[in-house]
């Protein structure tokens, strides 16, 4: 999948524990395209040795609906690998370790259906998508359980975070929960 021949973009954020892109390699032949989305003996290749415990998938039927930014607290802290199955996001990791060099940093990267990219969202960084297809569907691998007492977020529009949206804030179908996110400076320390 990775490693072989497909690529990684790692970006210049500090320590290992970074946000990656995935180019998976695609096998074309005239029945369409075979490609390998997850393979842990690749990914611990890279020195990802992480164990995927759920599955997520979500329709978003509405362009411009956004979701995030999203976190779960320790002891339930997830990283995420995302990729679209249907449609097309502009996919945002930023990072909230407090003593990061690159704290509040963020990427943001667009993934469409069938393009073989996907972004891998490490502990410590908070992550959502904006969508820029109606019906755009999402899955992605987490790695710890779904914790509802841990889960908890960083407002998506925070003029602080600089994150160029497709969207305007007053155009954005966002859920009650997400207007309500707090922005990233009245967080407190989360991920030291
Ligand atoms: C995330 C999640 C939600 N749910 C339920 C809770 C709620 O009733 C319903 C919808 O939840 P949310 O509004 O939190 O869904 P959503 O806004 O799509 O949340 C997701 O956003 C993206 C950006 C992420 O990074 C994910 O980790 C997750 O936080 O689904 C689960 O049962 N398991 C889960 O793992």
């Amino acid at each position: 999948m990775i490693g072989r021949s497909g690529n990684v973009t790692a970006w210049g954020f500090a320590s290992v524990e970074a946000p990656m892109l995935f180019e998976t390699r695609r096998f074309a032949d005239p029945r369409g395209v075979f490609s390998e989305t997850y393979s842990r003996r690749d990914f611990a290749a890279l020195g990802l040795v992480e164990e995927f415990v759920q599955d997520n998938w979500s329709l978003s039927e509405r362009i411009g609906t956004v979701r995030g930014l999203h976190f779960q607290r320790r002891p339930h802290a997830q990283g995420k690998l995302v990729r679209v199955l249907r449609g097309r996001i502009l996919d945002v990791a930023v990072d909230i370790r407090s003593s990061s060099p690159t704290f509040g940093k963020h990427v943001a990267v667009e993934l469409a259906a069938g393009d073989g990219r996907m972004l891998w969202v490490p502990v410590g960084f908070a992550h959502g998508f904006c969508t820029l297809e109606p019906n755009t569907e999402v899955a992605y691998k987490v790695t710890a359980d779904y914790a509802p007492e841990s889960d908890a977020g960083i407002a998506w529009d925070d003029p602080a975070l600089g994150i160029g949206w497709p969207v305007a804030p007053e155009d954005a179908l966002v859920s009650r929960k997400d207007a309500l996110l707090p922005p990233l400076g009245d967080l407190p320390a989360v991920f030291p």
